[in-house]
């Protein structure tokens, strides 16, 4: 079946002509609409058409062009991306585009990490978050015209994971109603804030509150760094860029330090803690309201982690489907890559999920403003599931999408290491989100700590009822039933597949709290008991979060059944669905058998069930990448363009390379002529 209507993407920075036979075949022999799966991934038609539109301005704009991001200095990359930030400004205020979602759709288009990221992802809505009324009437129009421009300045050169550990002091003055803001020590400068160290004029601040020799703990404090007339930095601040990365190379991230630094009483953001004009401390109603915008941007995380997959699965699958190696037999055509097993095992089962974290993405965005509307109205009581549950999340898919990436770019050959595929790049800039934002393995002890909790509630009080994801932990019965998918066809039952799942991660949880109590048992205290079992806490987390990413796949299908979704769209999702849940239970094998929860009997047709599905998704490989609707742009790899000229586009893209300026190679007559030349 081909596609119901075409997409209405250019095909840019790839070399013009006819498009690739084999990805032409491809696309003809999907089965189902792929136009109806893009409709289904971006929310309708009318917003598909939407993104299409600012795609398409973007991918044609040469301002935003992306083809010699690899031969500039790292200056030249930082001065480029604010060239694009002025021109995103301009074409807002040419195409009307005032509206939030407008600038995030353009801002995706762009595709780049822009200085202004933090800007917009944690500075304005900290302001939004943690500011009273009267300060976002302040800040907030500034804000959002960039007449400020502003960073999220918390990590320090010391202290990172552990907030409470930051040393960097706000010292309330009475006499004057000011903040004395300083670095005390070294350790106290604030490291790696993005665009901290050359474009933010102003910054929110994370300092420990100390009013007359009390501490208060950490809040957030609006400060500005740097002139508005002039862009120097004002009196008591030392500004810069923490210097060369493994990657990101358009972003300052900076360094801060403060040298007694006076600000207004009201720069420090008031909506839950307030000091009085008289040094008078109000405590916010949940000692960990402060930190709710990293909760946001970890749900923001979430939500990229299945783009950032899907581009390099795009790029991997439309590159095996034009690359050929071997004949079966001899005389016969080269085989297309992606028709070996190895390479499909290798390739779907990211596809897969980079379906199932779009479905996540959505389920912790709901999440994530239904947590919002309860803390408008003061209720704080969601708070510990959604900072625990997106702690998970973000460590699990950040992980697996950073993996992922990989092994598209090693399954793509001696191309793949070309920095022309795109995968390189695509890696290190994206490897980050396992660092920022919370480490993820202490993220993942966030999670495990939060199940043993409930765990140990639900064991002291049988009855008890526990929120949707985590209701498992009521039963511990079903620590005694085993697996019963003892056939191929079995092994396709969502429920069986949830079985296992909750299973794994109920018997994990269940284990690492027995330990926990042997520990104290041995003579330790809570405390060291813990360290005891932390790598044990990290498995609970990943168990439990896969298991949180499985269900919502399995529920988004049967909402879309419900809602008549068509049967070959359907049919391909359940597949896909299929392949996640089987995929990751053959990865960590070693936890369902350690239990007996499964036996060689079940193992057997759990594997050749896989092998059928990778069979199943072969067809539709194309059409399923294509689904995603990536412009070129968007992917910016020679393999991975839409018209499958990956021969013709590394070459031409390849002659860009400075090195290719000259036939004869810089330095021949200082460093190879001579010996050369030289007598024998
Ligand atoms: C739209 C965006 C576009 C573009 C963006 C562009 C680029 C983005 C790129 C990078 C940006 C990066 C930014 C950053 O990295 S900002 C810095 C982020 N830093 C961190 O994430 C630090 C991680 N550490 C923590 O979060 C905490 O310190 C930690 C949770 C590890 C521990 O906190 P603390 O020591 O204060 O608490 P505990 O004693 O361990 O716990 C007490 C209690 O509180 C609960 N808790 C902890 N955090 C939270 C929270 N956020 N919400 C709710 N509850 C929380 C914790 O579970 C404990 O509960 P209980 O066990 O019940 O007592
Ligand atoms: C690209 C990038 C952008 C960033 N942008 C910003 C920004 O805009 N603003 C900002 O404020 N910060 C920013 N950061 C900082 C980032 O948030 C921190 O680096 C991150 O929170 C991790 O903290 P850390 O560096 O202190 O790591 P550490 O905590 O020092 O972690 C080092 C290792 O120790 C382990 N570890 C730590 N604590 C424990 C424990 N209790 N038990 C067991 N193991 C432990 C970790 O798992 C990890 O393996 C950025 C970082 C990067 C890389």
């Amino acid at each position: 079946m081909s596609s119901s209507s075409k997409p209405n993407l250019p095909v840019t920075n790839a070399v013009n002509g006819p498009p690739n036979a084999d990805l032409v075949r491809e696309r003809g022999a999907a089965s189902f609409p792929v136009r109806d799966l893009t409709y289904l991934v971006y929310g309708g038609q009318e917003r598909t058409e939407h993104l299409e539109r600012i795609a398409n301005m973007v991918a044609s704009d040469p301002v935003f062009r992306k083809t010699d991001r690899f031969f500039l200095s790292r200056t030249e990359q930082y001065r480029r991306s604010l060239e694009k930030v002025r021109h995103y400004k301009e074409l807002i205020a040419k195409h009307n585009l005032h509206s939030e979602l407008d600038q995030q759709d353009l801002r995706q288009a762009i595709d780049e990490d822009l200085p202004i990221g933090l800007h917009v992802g944690m500075f304005i809505p900290t302001i939004v978050g943690q500011g009273t009324d009267e300060q976002q009437k302040k800040w907030l129009p500034l804000a959002r015209a960039y007449k400020i421009i502003g960073t999220y300045a918390q990590t320090e050169l010391g202290h990172g994971s552990f907030i409470r550990g930051l040393e960097t002091v706000a010292t309330y003055d009475k006499s004057t109603q000011e903040f004395v803001l300083n670095s005390p020590t070294l350790t106290a400068t604030k490291w790696w804030p993005g665009a901290l160290g050359k474009t933010s004029t102003h910054c929110v601040v994370f300092a420990r509150l100390v009013i007359s020799d009390r501490e208060c703990g950490v809040h957030p404090f609006m400060v500005q760094l740097r002139s508005l007339e002039n862009h120097e930095p004002l009196k008591g601040i030392t500004v810069g860029d923490i210097g060369p990365k493994f990657a990101y190379e358009t972003m300052d991230n900076g360094f801060l330090r403060f040298d007694h630094v006076r600000i207004p009483r009201d720069h420090m953001l008031m909506r839950f803690a307030q000091v009085a004009a008289d040094g008078t401390y109000s405590t916010p109603p949940h000692s960990k309201v402060s930190y709710a915008t990293m909760v946001f941007m970890r749900a923001y995380i979430i939500g990229t982690a299945s783009s950032t997959l899907a581009k390099a699965v795009t790029i991997a699958v439309r590159y095996s489907c034009v690359r050929k190696q071997f004949p079966l037999r001899s005389g016969e055509p080269e085989q297309q890559i992606l028709n070996y097993q190895n390479q499909q095992a290798a390739l779907f089962p990211l596809l897969a999920t980079a379906y199932a974290f779009h479905f996540t993405g959505n389920y912790i965005r709901q999440m994530y403003s239904d947590f919002v509307r309860g803390m408008r109205a003061q209720d704080f009581s969601v708070l510990p599931e959604m900072h625990a549950t997106s702690a998970g999340l973000k460590s699990l898919t950040t992980w697996i999408a950073s993996a992922g990436i990989e092994t598209c770019r090693a399954s793509c050959g001696g191309h793949g290491y070309s920095k022309l595929s795109g995968l390189p790049s695509l890696y290190a800039n994206y490897i980050p989100a396992c660092t920022y934002e919370g480490d993820n393995t202490v993220m993942c002890f966030q999670l495990a700590r939060y199940l043993l909790k409930l765990y140990g509630k639900a064991q002291a009080k049988p009855g008890l009822r526990l929120p949707g994801n985590v209701s498992y932990l009521e039963k511990s019965t079903l620590l005694d039933e085993r697996c019963d998918a003892s056939t191929e066809e079995l092994w396709l039952d969502p429920a069986r597949q949830l079985h296992a799942y909750r299973n794994r991660a109920l018997r994990l949880v269940a284990n690492c709290a027995n330990r926990l109590v042997a520990e104290m048992q041995k003579g330790k205290d809570e405390v060291l008991a813990v360290e005891a079992i932390k790598s044990d806490m990290v498995k609970v987390a990943k168990a439990h979060s896969y298991y949180v990413v499985l269900n919502n796949f399995v529920n988004a299908i049967e909402q879309l059944r419900a809602s008549g979704t068509s049967t070959p769209i359907l049919r391909v999702l359940k597949t896909l669905c299929d392949l996640f849940a089987l995929h990751f239970i053959q990865a960590d094998l070693g936890d369902f058998l350690e239990y007996g929860y499964l036996s060689s009997l079940h193992t057997e047709p759990l594997h050749a069930q896989i092998r059928r599905l990778l069979e199943a998704i072969r067809p539709d490989a194309v059409a399923l990448v294509d689904a995603f609707n990536f412009t070129d742009h968007a992917l910016g790899s020679a393999l991975g363009v839409h018209n499958g000229r990956v021969y013709e586009t590394l070459f031409e893209w390849a002659q860009q390379e400075p090195l290719n300026k000259t036939q004869v190679a810089p330095g021949y007559h200082e460093y190879i002529k001579p010996f050369l030349l030289a007598k024998m």
